[in-house]
């Protein structure tokens, strides 16, 4: 293993928006499924030596590629993924487990739109591990411009990160829609009420619902055109096709394989979720003013 070395793994855009920012202290490597032209690119083996890792592929692909290329070798691991497994319904703790022990990984979560980072506008983000001894090892990595704060809260700071997806699908549909800042504002408190009440069947802590994990980024992706999930919503709302809107994006919004998962732990768990529900329905193709009227009486 190469002491103190750190490496970014996905060089996307919050790949690359850390690898921005963690090379503002120290020489920071990055790898990615095909090589890009960018300083201190390295193969996938020569990131994978290095004693810290910071891991930034959507949450879907996480499991096959752990299982195709991770051996643990004593890295200490970020994983920087917001969402929950589809098929498995698992959260990225649980698909990290088997993989990594719990004393050795953290998970980024916080306001950050990767378009920010990369410019070194400030943010404020929290590192959620078991170990504080981790957080205190990966903080002296963070710019000046990143002030960081440690949660023990793990499952909370997933609930929050993988769920404001979903409801920023939902307002970029009421944008769409033009149903007015009333509404979208309703629309985001009684999410935050929602991903709360989800999160607590979870043992989430309510205070990570109420900070920079859960209200923080629920406010900033639930409000911005930036959000590659509330544009999903935007597209929705003008009967766009699913698979067009994605693939204009061309970039990965992960709401909508959550909204499939939080629809299955919901049901699983009889857990009280109408906003989810409805995105989930629009996605599989109802009409969002039909959703809205079921939203309103429900
Ligand atoms: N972009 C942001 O502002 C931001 C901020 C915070 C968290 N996140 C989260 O970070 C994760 C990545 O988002 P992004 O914005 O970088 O997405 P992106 O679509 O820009 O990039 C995804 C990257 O993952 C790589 N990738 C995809 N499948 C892979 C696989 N099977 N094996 C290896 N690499 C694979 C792609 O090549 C690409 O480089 C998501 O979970 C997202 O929610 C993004
Ligand atoms: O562009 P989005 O919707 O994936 O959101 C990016 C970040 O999660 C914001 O914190």
């Amino acid at each position: 293993m190469r002491k103190n070395s750190i490496a970014v793994i996905g060089a996307g855009k919050w790949g690359s928006a850390l690898h921005f920012a963690l090379s503002q202290k120290q020489e920071v490597f990055i790898t990615s499924r095909t090589p890009r032209d960018v300083k201190n690119f390295v193969d996938l083996q020569t990131a994978l030596e290095c004693e810290y890792l910071v891991i930034a592929i959507p949450a879907q692909e996480i499991r096959a590629w752990l299982k195709e290329n991770f051996v643990f070798n004593g890295q200490k691991i970020l994983v920087a993924s917001k969402g929950i497994e589809a098929s498995s319904g698992e959260f990225l703790n649980e698909i990290y487990a088997p993989f990594v022990p719990e004393k050795n990984i953290g998970f980024i979560s916080g306001p950050s739109f990767a378009a920010e980072v990369i410019k070194g506008l400030p943010c404020a983000l929290v590192i959620n591990s078991s170990s504080k001894k981790l957080y205190k090892k990966f903080e002296p990595f963070f710019p000046n411009f990143i002030k960081t704060y440690y949660s023990s809260d793990v499952i909370g700071a997933e609930v929050a990160g993988a769920y404001k997806n979903v409801l920023a699908i939902a307002s970029g549909i009421c944008e769409g829609l033009n149903l007015g800042k009333n509404a979208q504002a309703s629309l985001i408190a009684r999410g935050l009420v929602e991903m709360q009440r989800f999160g607590k069947v979870f043992k989430a802590k309510k205070s990570s619902f109420l900070g920079l994990s859960g209200a923080g980024d629920l406010f900033l992706t639930a409000n911005s055109t930036m959000s590659r999930n509330f544009r999903v919503g935007l597209g929705l709302s003008q009967d766009k096709k699913l698979e067009d809107i994605l693939e204009e994006l061309g970039e990965v919004a992960e709401g909508v394989q959550t909204s499939v998962a939080i629809q299955n732990l919901s049901r699983k768990y009889e857990i009280y979720t109408p906003i989810a529900n409805e995105v989930n329905l629009v996605l599989l193709g109802k009409n969002p003013k039909d959703s809205l009227k079921d939203l309103l009486k429900s």
